[in-house]
């Protein structure tokens, strides 16, 4: 069961207001992707469309799988908020959440999967942590309870939007090793991060972002100088009424995502309908599957 996602055109606006431009390219089955960019780059509007929380205007993303499961299962970690602390709930309840799309939101938490919650807690260091109310955890305690709950998840695609903020050295580098695991499984897992050495030192590729792509492909070929320079210098000329796709991408040999021709639109004339999301079996020409496709 393995899992990527191509993405063609994408763009999102915000009242009119594009956010993200013209993104085209592929994660590639069982890759590991940061997605860096200076603040509002787009990075987790980006994200929370391929998450399918966030409306296209325009474009597609495509799901494609190499087996026969139901391969666009996509586990997604918003920006640490996700606990309601208004209801007392306590871990293993949280944790037995991913396995909802298995048994359900009223199944039972059985036997089999009390052990996997078991197995999830251990490997995020909260072993016997079962009866502790979440709204009682510490930040990076919260954040290890919320990656066992994508643990006993198990789905092929994994996104994290800034999964190590406000986290101590300590909880970084064990929620790390619990992706570093997830991608020796071959899962697909794509991260929002801000942090360059981080990126430089564990994920193999990179998305660089300022509102269009600027680069994508082998880390060490996106975090140099110039590309960096070119993200932040985007930023500087990103006014909310200046609505206008601009520059084309710089190319890259060798990368696993395309580049994309800029077209010159309006995106006040690319309204979104919603997000509709399309079933398909079709192939795409090298033995994967289209498992679902997003489109506005
Ligand atoms: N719900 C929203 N309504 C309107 N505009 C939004 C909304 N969410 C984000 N934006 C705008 O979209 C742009 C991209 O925001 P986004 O949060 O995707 O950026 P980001 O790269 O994740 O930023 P950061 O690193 O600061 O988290 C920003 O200009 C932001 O103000």
């Amino acid at each position: 069961m393995s899992c990527g996602i191509e993405l063609e055109d994408v763009t999102l606006a915000y009242r009119g207001h594009p956010a993200v431009h013209h993104v085209s390219g592929r994660f590639d089955t069982g890759s590991l992707t940061a997605i860096i960019g200076p603040n509002g780059a787009g990075k987790s509007t980006l994200l929370g469309a391929m998450a399918g929380t966030r409306k296209l205007t325009q474009g597609s993303i495509r799901f494609v799988s190499t087996s026969d499961g139901p391969g666009e299962d996509l586990a997604y970690l918003a920006q640490l908020s996700g606990i309601n602390h208004d209801f007392p709930l306590r871990v293993l309840e949280v944790v037995a959440m991913g396995a909802w799309n298995r048994i359900g939101s009223f199944g039972e938490v059985t036997a089999e999967l009390e052990i996997q919650i078991d197995a999830a807690l251990t490997q995020v260091g909260l072993q016997g942590f079962e009866d502790r109310l979440v709204d009682e955890l510490s930040v990076g305690q919260l954040q290890r309870v919320l990656f066992a709950r994508l643990i006993v998840q198990d789905a092929p695609m994994i996104l994290l939007d800034e999964p190590f903020n406000a986290l101590d050295a300590q909880t970084t580098q064990d929620l790390l090793g619990v992706i570093n695991h997830w991608h020796r499984d071959g899962r697909t897992v794509i991260a929002v991060l801000h942090d360059l050495q981080m990126v430089r030192d564990f994920f193999p590729n990179t998305l660089l972002l300022a509102r269009e792509l600027i680069a994508w492909g082998p880390t060490r070929e996106v975090l140099v100088p110039a590309l960096l320079q070119r993200a932040q210098g985007s930023r500087l000329a990103w006014q909310e009424a200046a609505p206008w796709c601009r520059e084309p991408q710089i190319p890259l040999d060798a990368v696993s995502g395309s580049t994309h021709d800029h077209h010159q639109h309006d995106h006040h004339s690319h309204h979104s309908h919603g997000a509709q999301l399309v079933e398909s079996g079709e192939g795409n020409g090298d033995g994967q599957r289209v498992t679902k496709v997003i489109a506005p």
